[in-house]
């Protein structure tokens, strides 16, 4: 497992200096890579090695006792193994792509740390995501992970249609983009996917080709076609996205009259929902209204609970921001497109807003793109990324995601792995610092739910206080678990459900370690019992440890039910 030093990816790394050359850090982690499970594959993780029998981690009727002897996975092994002052709080969200859908990279990911599997619907046909999910649900299922699913809608995305193989834009060489058929241009032509294109576009304009892969300069128009010379040379890969821009007192987007969810859009919608997805991420939101649609789209259809995630990439969305998080579920800063639209030094700006006000308003934060994105091709990344990360960990952010770096890069398991050992090593930092505290305005509209919130703060503020091993809560709907998470406690925040769904929802917040437990049957004793078994077992508290339980339970008081609402100080049992 990995060490607490240096960005955990090489203990090696940690006492190079600055100067240090990529050659020595490289060789520092390749020594690593043959010891650590997850990295490169070179060595089965032990999930991998263990025999099926040995793998459900749920505390059910159906697998009660062998449960509790189950060693634990995933982020409960990093618990386990580095003990809670250097265990990880942020989620990684992994995007799976041909470099890592068969069901083994899916289990390795899943041994690495990955939390949420986030499915671009831009790329990859319905039986395509159908096999993910399902080969997800099977590790779920056999393996006792909890791997929630997030599926990504492509949106009013301009992008180029299928090549058979990148092209090569050099400086100064002319493209043609057009929405005739491509098999009726010529050379050094690409279809393109939006009707108005060349409507759309004047000499002057920028073609932003994959976020600033490639950037050419219109130089003229000819009926539908449109003639674009290279300034900033690259490669332009298959279905590259295309943003075009006009510099004047501001840089938009000229794509802005698209449908936010186009055709297209609702077929992929319906299938997420037949396919009981924990997450549906929605780009290029630009208002409220259409998450306020999805959402009541999907209430109306769907059989189980699915979150709305908005993701802010448009110069649209940047005024709305407030509104927006206000109905949305959960919000991603997808920096990837939102960098091609707003001028790329704003990002960072509008990063830390989204993310500060999210915290603030209780909503789960996802930062995108680009963390590691020199690991597409390299095995290390460069400072730059992993300060960027450090950065993204300092703004307490609930979950990072990686794109290319896992969907079809090169190192998919060692960029899930740098990115984890750097989270974990910067919380640390930020715990000793005691960084990123927020006054935290309450949010709950019930009176029920103020009191919830109340419990929790003060749950939190005891564990740090009293430097609790844990915090323990029961939840059903995950309401108390996501209080405690608001709240950034030092501690591990365990959170014992009886659904699976709640489960992998609570996989996407920040410090939740979710398990599943039968609660029917058990009074409120009994639960925290249960937990304490439970956590014994897997190697995540010991007796006599500190512990803060938060419970509510519907219990008979004096021939009356009542909710019993309560924070106790605990030594686990
Ligand atoms: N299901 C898939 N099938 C094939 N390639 C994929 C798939 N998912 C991702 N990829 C590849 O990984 C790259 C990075 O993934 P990512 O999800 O960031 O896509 P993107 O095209 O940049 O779109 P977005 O703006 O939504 O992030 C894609 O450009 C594509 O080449
Ligand atoms: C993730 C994504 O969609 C972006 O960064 O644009």
């Amino acid at each position: 497992m990995l060490s607490a030093q240096f960005a955990g990816a090489a203990p090696g790394a940690a006492q190079c200096s600055g100067r240090a050359s990529r050659a020595v850090v490289r060789a520092a982690r390749a020594r690593k890579a043959v010891k650590a499970p997850g990295s490169g594959g070179r060595a089965p993780p032990p999930s991998l090695a263990a025999p099926p029998s040995a793998t459900a981690l749920e505390l059910a009727p159906s697998a009660p006792a062998k449960a509790e002897e189950q060693a634990p996975l995933g982020l409960e092994r990093e618990l386990a193994d580095n003990g809670f002052r250097s265990t990880r709080r942020t989620k990684l969200v992994a995007t799976i792509g041909p470099a890592c859908d068969s069901a083994e990279m899916l289990e390795q990911l899943a041994v690495g740390g990955m939390n949420v599997a986030r499915l671009n619907l831009a790329h990859g046909g319905h039986d395509y995501h159908r096999g993910v999910v399902e080969r997800i649900r099977k590790l779920n299922k056999d393996k006792g992970f909890a791997v929630a699913i997030m599926m990504d809608t492509e949106g009013s995305e301009v992008h180029i249609m299928d090549l058979p193989s990148p092209i090569k834009a050099e400086k100064g060489a002319e493209f043609t983009f057009t929405v005739r058929d491509a098999a009726t241009c010529a050379a050094n032509c690409f279809a393109v996917s939006y009707d108005a294109f060349a409507e759309d576009t004047q000499p002057g304009d920028m073609l932003i080709v994959d976020g600033g892969m490639v950037s050419l300069e219109v130089v003229g128009k000819a009926g539908p076609d449109v003639i674009a010379r290279v300034v900033d040379p690259g490669l332009i890969l298959s279905r590259a996205n295309l943003v075009f821009r006009r510099m004047g007192k501001t840089v938009r987007a000229r794509n802005a009259h698209l449908p936010v969810i186009s055709a297209k859009d609702w077929r992929d919608i319906d299938m997420a929902i037949e396919q009981g997805v924990d997450f549906i991420a929605l780009s290029f939101v630009k208002s409220a209204d259409s998450i306020r649609n999805l959402k009541s789209y999907v209430e109306s259809r769907a059989s189980r609970q699915i979150s709305v995630v908005a993701k802010i990439e448009s110069c649209d969305a940047v005024p709305n921001i407030a509104e927006i998080i206000e109905v949305a579920d959960g919000v991603m800063v997808a920096r990837g497109d939102l960098g091609a639209q707003v001028p790329f030094e704003q990002v960072p700006s509008i990063q830390k807003e989204i993310v500060m006000r999210c915290r603030q308003q209780g909503k789960p934060v996802i930062v995108a793109s680009h963390l590691l994105e020199s690991m597409h091709t390299v095995p290390t990344p460069t400072r730059a990324e992993v300060s960027d990360v450090a950065d993204c960990v300092r703004q307490r952010v609930d979950a990072l995601v990686l794109c290319g770096e896992t969907a079809a890069g090169a190192y998919p398991l060692k960029s899930l792995e740098v990115l984890r050992g750097v989270a974990t090593r910067i919380e640390e930092w930020v715990r000793e610092e005691r960084h990123g505290r927020l006054t935290l305005p309450q949010i709950s509209t019930t009176a029920d739910g103020l009191v919830s919130e109340e419990l929790c703060a003060a749950a939190a503020m005891t564990a740090d206080a009293l430097q609790a091993r844990a915090v323990l809560c029961f939840t059903r709907r995950g309401y108390m678990a996501g209080f405690l998470s608001r709240c950034r406690p030092d501690a591990p925040i365990f959170a014992f459900t009886d659904k699976q769904e709640t489960r992998q929802m609570l996989n996407l917040l920040w410090g939740v370690s979710p398990f599943r437990m039968e609660f029917d049957g058990a009074d409120g004793e009994q639960r925290i019992h249960r937990a304490f078994k439970l956590l014994k077992t897997r190697g995540l508290a010991s007796p006599g440890e500190l512990v803060v339980v938060v419970s509510d339970v519907r219990q008979d008081v004096g021939g009356v039910e009542d909710t019993i609402r309560s924070v106790q100080v605990r030594r686990v049992l």
